[in-house]
């Protein structure tokens, strides 16, 4: 491995969004920052538009360039669309590499194709990283949260410049080691769902607010705002507040009043769904905040079918704000613990030894779902864990023990005026189901023996047994 020492100390592939900032980012922090883009016209007025940090930026229009640009062994980070866009670029950047390279995915990549390229990598000289970020613009401009997946030698060459350009809680930049090939990518997947999860769920909360209170939004959002001083203080309880107090200039309207109520998606929630089904588990909260939005795409049929579906609504207590604040706090718990409890099957699946405390430290700042409870998630991981189920430590007993009566009257009178609330009611029926010894799958057992002769084992003796269902066994 040759090594030089006049280059940039990171090449950065993809000036859109994320590219950009994590230059800025890069270059404020110190760095020489080499930078390219598929559209090199963007390259000259990005490095004009950086003011002082100019200095610091290499701008290069074709990859021969880019990579010439960069000091060996040469760190490049790819912040472009994952799939097809950057297998392309790593077969196009592989040939003018040299031993020692590491090619960084900063993307949102499914973590099967980050495996899949990683092995491909190897024996090559070359090493290859799936590094996830989070932190949306923002974030990447002046302290994202990275979680890192690649080998010790990447992590070693990298880890001084990322951890520089990371978001810091109480001095520990939020950039974590976290395992070989996809680990990185996957917490970042997962990290993705529970986002999907808490944002649902907090949409269900404004929901009733809206819907059954018939509050205006600038009343929801100071109500969101004032739950920022409680435990449910967040970045997105944070972004809520202060969406719903902004007005639309053109209308005069609040300005969520006026946005389209059909969500998008780009895929790591829809991922973090799949993976938990193919580990056999099930992340019901997350999986009902994917199929939310797939529900709200069906615009057209609920105009249509609003008329004609009869909502047959009852009377119901209006909840109190009190409730609304724990029935959310009782959602972003079993949400978050749904979500461990995959990462913990993933990590037994794929030996990657995940460290859970590690990962919600660096959840703390910097990321989309840094909250003040992940620093009780924190302490949970730290000591002792009954049967790796957040849920089951003390700290975390406690503070449901007080919202989950509220979860169960938010969602009595949300169910009964026709507030619908699918991430609420996921997490309660998992809740419920987790908390009962004894469960039904007894009867789903007799049910496969009936009809598939699947077998069963029974309570008082060890075996695979079958029932005799035509015989007639029934007491004279
Ligand atoms: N936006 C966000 O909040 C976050 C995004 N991410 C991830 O970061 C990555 C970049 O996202 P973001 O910056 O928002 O996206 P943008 O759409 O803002 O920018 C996309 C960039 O990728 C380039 N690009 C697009 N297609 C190709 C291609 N086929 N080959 C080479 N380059 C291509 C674009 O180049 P050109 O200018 O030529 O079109 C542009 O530089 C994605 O993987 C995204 O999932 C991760 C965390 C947060
Ligand atoms: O990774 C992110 C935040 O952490 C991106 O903002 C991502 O685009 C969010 O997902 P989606 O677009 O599907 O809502």
């Amino acid at each position: 491995m040759t090594e030089t020492r006049n280059g940039a100390d990171i090449g950065v592939y993809g000036l859109g969004t994320m590219g950009a900032a994590l230059a800025l980012n890069f270059a404020e922090s110190g760095f020489s920052v080499a930078v390219c883009n598929r559209e090199a016209d963007w390259v000259a007025p990005f490095i004009e538009s950086a003011g002082p940090l100019a200095d610091r930026l290499t701008g290069a229009e074709t990859l021969e360039a880019f990579v010439d640009a960069i000091t060996r062994p040469r760190n490049i980070l790819f912040m472009i669309p994952s799939g097809a866009p950057i297998d392309a670029m790593i077969d196009a950047i592989t040939p003018l590499l040299d031993d020692g390279d590491t090619l960084i995915d900063g993307g949102n990549a499914d973590f099967n194709d980050t495996r899949r390229r990683s092995a491909a990598m190897e024996g090559t000289g070359i090493h290859f990283v799936g590094m996830g970020v989070s932190g949306g613009a923002e974030g990447a401009r002046h302290g994202p949260s990275m979680m890192v997946g690649g080998s010790d030698h990447s992590w070693q060459h990298l880890r001084p410049m990322v951890e520089a350009i990371a978001a810091r809680f109480e001095g520990d930049p939020c950039v974590a080691h976290l395992g070989p090939d996809g680990a990185g990518h996957f917490v970042k997947t997962v990290h993705n769902g529970i986002e999907y999860a808490d944002m649902q769920l907090i949409a269900e909360v404004y929901g009733y607010q809206r819907d059954v209170l018939g509050l205006p939004a600038p009343q929801i959002g100071a109500q969101f705002a004032q739950w920022q001083d409680g435990p449910l203080a967040s970045y997105l309880v944070e972004v809520t507040a202060a969406v719903l107090a902004k007005t639309d200039a053109a209308t005069g309207l609040p300005t969520v009043e006026v946005i389209f109520d059909q969500a998008g998606q780009k895929g790591t929630g829809r991922w973090t769904v799949i993976e938990a089904l193919k580990l056999g588990q099930s992340a019901s909260a997350i999986e009902a905040a994917v199929g939310a939005r797939g529900w709200s795409s069906e615009k057209d049929t609920r105009v249509m079918a609003e008329p004609l579906l009869p909502s047959g609504r009852q009377d119901a207590a209006v909840v109190s704000a009190e409730d609304l604040e724990m029935a959310l706090l009782a959602g972003r718990i079993i949400a978050h613990a749904q979500g461990f409890r995959l990462l913990w099957a993933a990590s037994a699946e794929f030996g990657w030894a995940l460290d859970m405390a590690r990962i919600c430290e660096i959840w703390r700042a910097g990321c989309i779902i840094r909250s003040a409870l992940l620093g009780d998630f924190v302490a949970a991981f730290r000591a002792e864990l009954p049967a790796d189920h957040l849920i089951l430590a003390p700290s975390l007993r406690g503070r449901l023990d007080e919202a989950i009566p509220a979860l169960r009257r938010v969602l009595g009178a949300g169910v009964a005026q026709g507030a619908p609330m699918p991430a609420l009611s996921a997490s309660l029926a998992w809740y419920d189901t987790m908390r009962t010894a004894r469960g039904t799958a007894n009867l789903i057992q007799a049910q496969r023996d009936f009809f598939g002769a699947h077998g069963f084992r029974r309570t008082d003796k060890a075996g695979n047994f079958h029932g005799d269902w035509d015989r007639d066994d029934t007491p004279a």
